[in-house]
């Protein structure tokens, strides 16, 4: 008693907080500690009522576009990434957007038919979210805080706002400030994963403007990018990257670096970068856009340089640029523009759920049924924050050295997801190999490591096909997650509608239309290469289409003509039938029957002709 009398009389504003969860009906509601010191702000700096917080104010029109012009070289890589994020989310009314370092949502995407319903509350394009004047709000926390933030229902400070979550990142520029937030609304109620799934979304986005711009920004400079996740990641998300001068210092690094380093962007200027890391050979040796190993207090750093957009190389400077040699199983981990209906979001949930229980996966499913997208996605939100993702691709791999080469970057990572694709194609060494680091990794209790394997056959046919070791297959199989065909979707219609939108809109021709035969030929097909199939064919559609109308013409023979011949067919079926039925209803004459269908005598016979010689084909 005493204890909680003299607990209120400390913090004050921790029992008004209480309180006003309390009359939101949560009664036993804590706040997370970056949201708790929001509402404190809220309730002494800003003086602020819940009940009470005004409408955000808004943009007219002329003031965006002077905002925009104003950025214009940073709205330029900002803008397809909006647009990148929002198809990404395009099945799961999301809003997106983009605030100024005021808060003010100057770029701004939302399904038309969403917009009203997000309005009530306020979020309309040009308005400004900055915390001082609207309390706890995803863009105005981040603004202030400067790092990723979520604000899910009744954490947000304003009543009015209540029924959103935002989701947000801070995009950061030159020594960390802030260049904007990058934020995703939603009035629909998501659950904890879900939020978790699309705030790592979010900031791999903020990232990749950050990293767009700086390259940008350092065109002219020579630029080294790094990757801390060893062999396998590619993702423009994760690269840090330092601009560099003539003499290889550092002119300028981006906020990836610095989190990568553990340095401030600000002390890295000015130091070379043979003094930063160790390397086994000078920076004016390496060749422009090779592989090279940078190592850092103990780490080893993936890195490439890379030349300065307007230089041609010199002899006196670095070497000309060759074609790279791909470095091993190196593979493009770079997010694209994903479809999850509802069935797919349920077996990411459970995907996830098993993984992170330490379970391997096993991912199966027809070719082109987005078994590797699939993977990559439940990789990156288990493993992308924090750990390292690895990729094989055992129909590359050449030697077990390639895959020792692989295996080995795993070891100076505290988190690492091993994605194994094409597991059926692995060959018995391989196996074995692979086999042994599962083992080893085991023995030696090795900590949060994930492993996902796709394959097109399932792993246990694979056993009993002698196609893999029994022992492997075993040590494999945690949890099966099977991806359906595309033919078996209950949604189909609206997979090719979203889907054909995404490619029209990649391709920039967002004024083209399916007409009603092509709709529905796409439709009708059985579309055995899947989603593969499915996109190069609407992008097929869109790269032949003149006009605005995507006629059959457009779409690529193969298809059109299975259609035709499955049309054909029941249209002869559906003939046959009218035929025998006249018969019967004629008892058998063909004069009368020929009148009744109103065909002559001969054209009968030989319709009747064509028929029997179809049925004893
Ligand atoms: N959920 C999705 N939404 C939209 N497109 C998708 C989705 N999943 C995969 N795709 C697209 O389908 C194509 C095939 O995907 P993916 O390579 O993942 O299939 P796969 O099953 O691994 O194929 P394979 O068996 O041939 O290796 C890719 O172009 C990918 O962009």
């Amino acid at each position: 008693m005493w204890e909680t009398e003299l607990r209120g009389f400390a913090d004050p504003l921790s029992s008004e907080i209480s309180n006003i969860l309390r009359s939101r009906g949560e009664a036993d509601g804590r706040l997370p500690d970056v949201v708790e010191q929001s509402w404190k702000r809220c309730l002494t700096d800003y003086n602020l009522l819940p009940d009470a917080v005004p409408k955000a104010a808004v943009l007219s029109h002329s003031e965006i576009q002077m905002l925009m012009e104003q950025r214009e070289e940073f709205m330029r890589i900002a803008e397809p990434e909006v647009e990148r994020l929002f198809r990404r989310l395009v099945d799961s009314e999301y809003l997106v957007s983009l605030a100024s370092p005021q808060g003010a949502m100057v770029l701004f995407r939302c399904d038309y038919q969403y917009l009203s319903e997000l309005a009530e509350s306020g979020v309309i394009p040009g308005s400004i979210w900055a915390e001082d004047q609207q309390g706890t709000n995803g863009v105005g926390t981040c603004l202030r805080v400067g790092k990723p933030v979520t604000i899910a229902g009744t954490e947000h400070y304003g009543s009015a706002i209540q029924r959103l979550t935002c989701l947000t990142a801070p995009v950061l520029g030159r020594n960390g400030a802030i260049d904007s937030v990058i934020n995703v609304t939603t009035a629909r109620h998501a659950d904890a994963r879900m939020n978790r799934m699309v705030q790592n979304i979010v900031e791999r986005s903020a990232r990749r403007i950050e990293n767009g711009y700086f390259a940008r920004m350092n065109r002219r400079n020579l630029m080294l990018r790094i990757v801390d996740g060893g062999v396998g990641v590619a993702d423009i998300a994760e690269e840090g990257r330092l601009a560099l001068d003539e003499n290889g210092k550092v002119t300028s690094a981006s906020s990836v670096t610095s989190r990568i380093l553990g340095q401030d962007a600000g002390k890295l200027a000015g130091r070379s970068v043979e003094e930063l890391f160790e390397m086994d050979q000078s920076i004016f040796d390496v060749r422009p856009g090779a592989p090279i190993t940078l190592h850092y207090h103990g780490r080893s750093l993936q890195a490439a340089l890379c030349l300065p957009e307007s230089r041609q190389p010199t002899r006196n400077s670095l070497v000309p640029a060759r074609p790279a040699t791909p470095a091993l199983g190196m593979v493009d981990l770079a997010e694209e523009a994903l479809r999850i209906n509802p069935i797919l979001s349920q077996s990411l949930d459970r995907a996830q759920r098993l993984l992170s229980a330490g379970l391997p996966l096993a991912i199966t499913g027809e070719p082109g049924s987005g078994k590797t997208a699939f993977a990559k996605a439940v990789a990156r939100c288990c493993f992308g924050e924090d750990g390292q993702i690895v990729f094989i691709d055992c129909a590359s791999l050449q030697s077990r050295d390639d895959l020792a080469a692989l295996l080995q970057h795993r070891i100076s990572a505290q988190r690492t997801c091993l994605l194994v694709d094409r597991i059926d194609e692995m060959d018995g060494e391989h196996q074995t190999a692979l086999l042994a680091v599962l083992e080893n990794d085991r023995q030696a209790g090795a900590n949060g490591i994930g492993v996902i394997v796709i394959s097109a056959q399932d792993l246990e046919h694979l056993a009993r096909e002698n196609l893999m070791r029994v022992d492997l297959v075993h040590r494999l199989k945690g949890g099966q997650i099977g991806l359906p065909p595309l033919r078996s979707a209950p949604d189909l219609e609206d997979t090719i509608l979203d889907l054909f939108r995404i490619e029209r809109d990649a391709l920039g021709r967002p004024e083209v239309e399916l007409d009603e035969d092509s709709r529905l030929v796409l439709l009708h097909y059985h579309w055995p290469g899947n989603l593969r199939e499915l996109r190069n064919t609407l992008r097929h559609a869109v790269a032949l289409a003149d006009g605005k109308q995507i006629g059959l013409e457009h779409l690529p023979d193969n298809i059109v003509e299975e259609i035709a011949r499955k049309d054909l067919t029941a249209r002869s079926q559906s003939e046959a039938s009218k035929i025998e039925a006249a018969l019967r209803y004629n008892g058998g004459n063909v004069s009368l029957t020929a009148r009744y269908l109103g065909v002559s005598r001969a054209t009968l016979y030989r319709k009747i002709q064509i028929q029997k010689a179809r049925g004893e084909a």
